[in-house]
């Protein structure tokens, strides 16, 4: 028997926060998810990937609350959510940004930051649009301040008054993150980061996620279909297949499991996937 117990407080692991249970959602006939759960743990990344067609989109619509599940439960920090409107949560904490660019292309990047700050305190984009003509003086200040350390944070300064519309792909994603940051969210909810862009702007954004969660302590939930990226960046991942939840885990254990290589290839060539995500992975971890 040991001399000191251990004190199961200390053991304890922290309480995730955000925890998904047992989600069913439908679209007429098509079931987009069957009982799918887990749970995102504080200070973590997490991805959710899947072949295409395997839920995500409606998982992270069901999480944001843009959709209504027909069973289950959204827990955030403990509350359950589930009947949520979209921005009660996001005022809680829990921010995202889309997987098709939704910034405000005509106006420049500056405005778009403090939209996401006032659809925030807001509830709607036009209250948001009516608030932003006469801020108030204190408020503007404390504003003025995570803006300027978001704009700091993400390299974006030198474009802070271009106009959405005239910027490279990657450079609107980086918005998109910047809009979504200035939330203040404890839960930020990536979908597809990296869609689109090149190896270095892939880069940039991976560099981004880990010092969000480093730095600025905030938990990341992702989806995303680079595999190098997410076995490089996450802590967890969490596969979706027709609407399940196929395995969850360490990126290593998920990529080594053969049903999440079946789903990905079919009855495909096993050996070549195996060494695309190897290869993604170290690829990733060089870089
Ligand atoms: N609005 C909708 N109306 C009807 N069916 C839908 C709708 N949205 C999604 N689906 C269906 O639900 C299932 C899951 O789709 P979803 O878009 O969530 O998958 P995904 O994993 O995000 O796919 P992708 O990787 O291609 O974006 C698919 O069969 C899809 O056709």
């Amino acid at each position: 028997m040991p001399d000191i117990l251990p004190n199961p407080a200390a053991a304890a692991p922290p309480s995730p926060v955000l925890q998904v249970e047992s989600l069913t959602l439908a679209f007429g006939g098509v079931r987009a998810l069957s009982g799918v759960g887990f749970e995102v743990a504080p200070g973590s990344i997490t991805a959710v990937i899947g072949p295409n067609g395997a839920g995500k989109t409606s998982l992270f619509n069901t999480i944001s609350g843009f959709y209504r599940p027909g069973a289950g439960r959204v827990l955030f920090e403990g509350r359950d959510i589930t009947t949520l409107p979209a921005p009660q949560r996001a005022r809680l904490g829990l921010a995202r940004s889309f997987q098709n660019i939704a910034l405000f292309r005509g106006m420049t990047v500056l405005d778009n930051i403090k939209l996401g700050r006032h659809a925030h305190l807001r509830s709607n984009v036009f209250d948001a649009l009516l608030y932003l003509g006469r801020a108030r003086r204190e408020e503007a200040e404390l504003r003025r301040e995570v803006e300027e350390r978001i704009i700091d944070f993400l390299e974006i300064d030198h474009i802070r008054h271009a106009p959405v519309s005239a910027l490279p792909y990657g450079l609107q994603k980086r918005v998109e993150m910047a809009r979504a940051l200035a939330m203040q969210p404890r839960v930020l909810m990536l979908d597809e980061p990296v869609a689109g862009m090149n190896r270095e702007e892939t880069e940039d954004m991976a560099r981004f996620i880990l010092d969000v969660r480093d730095e600025w302590g905030v938990t990341v939930l992702m989806v995303e279909h680079d595999m190098g990226m997410v076995m490089d960046l996450s802590d967890h991942v969490v596969v979706l297949n027709f609407g399940q939840v196929i395995a969850q885990g360490a990126p290593a254990a998920v990529q080594a499991d053969p049903e999440v290589i079946r789903a990905y290839l079919g009855a495909g060539d096993v050996a070549a996937l195996r060494d695309r995500l190897r290869g993604a992975a170290t690829t990733a971890a060089q870089a």
